[in-house]
């Protein structure tokens, strides 16, 4: 063990390019869910690494189509885009697509942008969101399958829908302490992000260290939200996380957020003497309506249904 492993804390490897990860029996879906399952209950999160599937130009393609995305102007009273165009409380400014997994939907917002429609950008982006949700399938199904539940992930799956969700963070005014979001956990079940080549997003440890995502470009993070730790009754870790922006550049994030259409509840399987029922199930789009503040808070599910 070298110096650095000692001291700094790592956010662990998932390679999910790897023949059959993703499929479900396999030797290679095994090893992967262990370190899956490790990653989750330890950290709450890790580093994915992205299937064959997506060549690694896409990561550009996206990015550039962002810059475009981003500039068009959007600030006039009736322009539709308004709508679907959000500024948060303080660094971050995004364009928001509900069920973003659904080619229907990022056509439409397509249209919005460039009337006579831009493929490049539609496909990438809805290639991007398909692999990055069935990553989410997969590791759900994993983390289901190690705590012996595994007949309910077809219900739960059949009742998750993707919030899609474009972030541009602008140049920072002060280099090295402007803030582009304060420390929160997401109210998702799981946030899957891909970013470009500008760093910011750190994630808290056990230690409460801080230790910055510096990711390849072939990957994506996938984060575990507040109703993941409520459903597993506080056995994964949700991930404490924040952005700062130390570099003189934009910085982009393409994110999916899961969200669960019905009610969350903690499964039989999960309880016994030693681990008392923790919650109360709750119906999660219910909870996120009820929430003053949708990004910059902390452990908002558990505080809305705890026992
Ligand atoms: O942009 C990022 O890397 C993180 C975004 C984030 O944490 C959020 O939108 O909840
Ligand atoms: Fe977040």
């Amino acid at each position: 063990m070298n110096m650095s492993s000692q001291t700094v804390a790592r956010i662990p490897v998932v390679d999910f390019s790897k023949a059959d990860c993703l499929k479900p029996g396999t030797s290679s879906w095994l090893s992967a869910r262990k370190d899956v399952c490790r990653a989750l209950e330890e950290l709450g999160c890790f580093m994915a690494i992205l299937p064959s599937k997506v060549p690694p130009e896409l990561h550009k393609t996206i990015f550039n189509a962002f810059d475009e995305l981003f500039n068009f102007p959007v600030d006039t009273p009736d322009n539709p885009l308004r709508a679907g165009y959000v500024t948060s409380c303080s660094g971050q400014n995004t364009f928001g697509i509900i069920n973003g997994t659904n080619p229907q939907e990022t056509q439409e917002f397509t249209h919005l942008f460039w009337p006579n429609g831009n493929d490049q950008f539609r496909e990438t982006a809805d290639l991007y969101a398909k692999v990055m949700a069935e990553i989410d399938e997969a590791v759900t199904r994993m983390v289901f399958e190690n705590y012996g539940v595994e007949k309910y992930h077809d219900d739960h799956f059949r009742s998750t829908f993707y919030y899609l969700r474009l972030i541009k963070y602008e140049v920072p005014k002060k280099l090295g302490v402007d803030v582009g979001l304060r420390s929160h956990t997401d109210k998702t079940f799981s946030s899957i992000l891909h970013q470009n080549h500008v760093t910011g997003l750190e994630i808290n440890t056990k230690t409460n260290e801080w230790v910055v995502f510096d990711p390849l470009p072939s990957s994506v993070i996938f984060m575990a939200g507040d109703v993941f730790q409520v459903w597993s009754n506080d056995r994964v870790r949700p991930c404490r996380h924040r952005v700062t922006l130390k570099e003189n550049e934009v910085r982009y994030s393409f994110g999916l957020f899961s969200l669960h259409k019905g009610v969350i509840h903690v499964p039989d399987e999960l309880l016994d003497k030693d681990h008392p029922l923790r919650y109360k199930p709750f119906n999660h789009l219910e909870f996120l309506r009820a929430q003053k503040d949708l990004s910059e808070t902390e452990y908002a599910a558990k505080a809305y249904c705890a026992i």
